[in-house]
């Protein structure tokens, strides 16, 4: 028999199929060759995202060699998303702030609808005039008059903190410094956000603290969640009825379950707590303000800007303690620096207040450094909601812009040797060397971290507590190693911390 045109037909249905398949995923990679923007050139499907989040180099040496070759603005692809990197700081502005209209969405993989509804709701992810509406009702809650509330609340626990430490120095044993860290920023974003004295220092049985925990760590299961995503976007209906996210639906189901109830017993006792989530509770909107169309917050609101406080705040917090006082083992004459002017401060006794701890202006410039040199949260995001042009060049709607906040944070056209602990860099005699745009641990203009001045509070009152009692003699690894490829700035290898204790 003659099947000549039987395989004449499966071979021209195979091209076909094959060239639908290489259009569907290279289509989308024309976009800035057209728009003029220099870049890398993008693999089909996967764009530029596998050596961007090279696990050799990490995404701070892939974002440096392109911007060596192709300048401070060059154009890459997620997936099939155009994406545009930006490490220059007049551009950097009119991202941030004077084009701020144009820029106001972050920009997630799956355009963050792998999320449990509750994460959409949360300031960090919603978009648009949500976000607005989000924030004017938020913002209320972190003044520093409210912050004052918090104070007596931190203090305890950073006294905690350091009786912990201070028994690991008497053992001559090191400690385990994100582990320590992490239940000392858990505690305190449970007690400032919930009202719930959890004493995770202490006790780690608490359920709340083992969803906080898995519901904080990003892994490899996370990773390959959004790869599939980012190749098949359509998939997204699939895993949501799957219920598969970017978080882990039962902490996150847990937790909304657990703030819901709180919510509801505090509507039944009147509180006299100063939380935030009882201030959320209690903030009216403006009803001569046009904008803000319904008017309290609803409870499932309320529980998702908490929850977000919780994710938002213990990684970040807990990183940055560890950094600093791995910085402060390696140049011992800045940590005894901080000490003297705790001392001047505060004396032996003195209860640490609000006021005293603005006044510890090296302290200050000294965790400044530490977030310009480890920024947790390592790349910024923004997404266009309509057409614009930057630097002359053409940037179409629905495309994303990156940041990389750590390698602005370490360039030195931006800050003389960026790669060494130079806390005077930020005193107020020199801090007008810095332009402002490139100092981003928090991240800048409208969007900027809300919780900002708590964690700066939170971060001195830990750090005050220790080096009052403790001196950090040793911190292991000796060379640090950094993984930035799961989302934050990660130490290859834990960071342990020796001590010994003043005299
Ligand atoms: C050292 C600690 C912290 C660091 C380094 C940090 C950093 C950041 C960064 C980089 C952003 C994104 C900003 C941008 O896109 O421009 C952000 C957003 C945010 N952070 Fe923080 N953060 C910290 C602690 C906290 C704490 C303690 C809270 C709450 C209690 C908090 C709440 C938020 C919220 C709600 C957003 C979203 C703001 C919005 O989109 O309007 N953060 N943070």
């Amino acid at each position: 028999m003659d099947y000549g045109w039987e395989i004449q037909l499966y071979l021209l249905l195979f091209v076909c199929v094959a060239m639908f398949i290489y259009k569907y995923g290279t289509e989308s990679h024309k976009v800035w060759k057209s728009a003029g923007v220099p870049g890398p050139p993008p693999t089909p499907f996967f764009g530029n995202i596998h050596q961007l989040f090279n696990v050799e180099i990490g995404v701070r040496c892939s974002v440096k060699k392109w911007q060596e070759k192709y300048g401070r603005i060059f154009g890459i692809y997620f997936f099939h998303k155009p994406v545009l990197v930006v490490t220059d700081p007049e551009a950097m502005k009119r991202i941030f702030v004077k084009d701020f209209n144009i820029f106001v969405d972050r920009f997630f993989v799956g355009e963050g609808k792998l999320q449990h509804s509750i994460i959409q709701k949360t300031l960090f992810f919603a978009q648009g005039h949500s976000w607005k509406r989000l924030r004017k009702m938020v913002n209320p809650a972190f003044t520093s008059g409210k912050l004052k509330l918090l104070m007596g609340y931190i203090n305890r626990t950073a006294g905690l903190l350091s009786e912990q430490l201070l028994d690991s120095a008497k053992k001559g044993t090191p400690v385990e410094a994100k582990t320590v860290f992490g239940a000392y920023a858990l505690d305190v974003i449970a007690g400032t956000a919930f009202g719930l004295d959890i004493n995770s220092q202490n006790d780690l049985s608490n359920p709340l603290i083992q969803h906080a925990r898995s519901l904080t760590t990003i892994d490899k299961i996370v990773q390959l969640k959004l790869t599939i995503i980012g190749i098949f976007p359509s998939l997204i209906p699939v895993f949501r009825a799957f219920k598969i996210g970017y978080f882990r639906y039962k902490d996150v189901k847990f937790f909304r379950e657990t703030l819901l109830k709180l919510i509801s017993e505090k509507k039944h006792t009147k509180s006299e707590q100063s939380d935030l989530l009882q201030l959320l509770m209690d903030v009216e909107a403006d009803p001569s303000d046009g904008d803000v169309l319904c008017q309290k917050l609803s409870d499932e609101e309320v529980a998702a800007q908490c929850l977000l406080f919780m994710i938002a705040g213990y990684d970040a917090t807990s990183s940055a303690l560890q950094y600093f006082f791995y910085e402060l083992a390696r140049y011992p004459q800045i940590q005894e620096k901080i000490y003297s002017e705790v001392m001047s401060v505060l004396g032996e006794d003195e209860e640490l207040s609000y006021e005293s701890c603005l006044k510890m202006k090296y302290l200050e410039a000294a965790v400044e450094e530490i977030l310009r040199m480890y920024p947790l949260l390592h790349t910024l995001t923004r997404n266009t909601v309509k057409e614009t042009t930057l630097n002359g060049m053409f940037i179409p709607a629905n495309s994303a812009v990156l940041i990389p906040a750590y390698n602005v944070g370490r360039d030195p056209e931006f800050f003389h040797n960026p790669d060494t602990f130079i806390p005077e860099r930020f005193l107020e005699s020199s801090k007008h060397d810095i332009n402002p745009v490139t100092f981003i641990p928090f991240g800048y203009g409208p969007r900027q971290c809300i919780g900002l001045r708590l964690a700066m509070m939170e971060l001195k009152i830990a750090i005050v507590h220790v080096l009052r009692r403790l001196r950090i003699s040793k911190a292991t690894p000796e060379v640090l190693e950094i993984e930035d490829y799961s989302g934050g700035l990660v130490s290859k290898i834990p960071v342990q911390l020796f001590m010994e204790v003043r005299s």
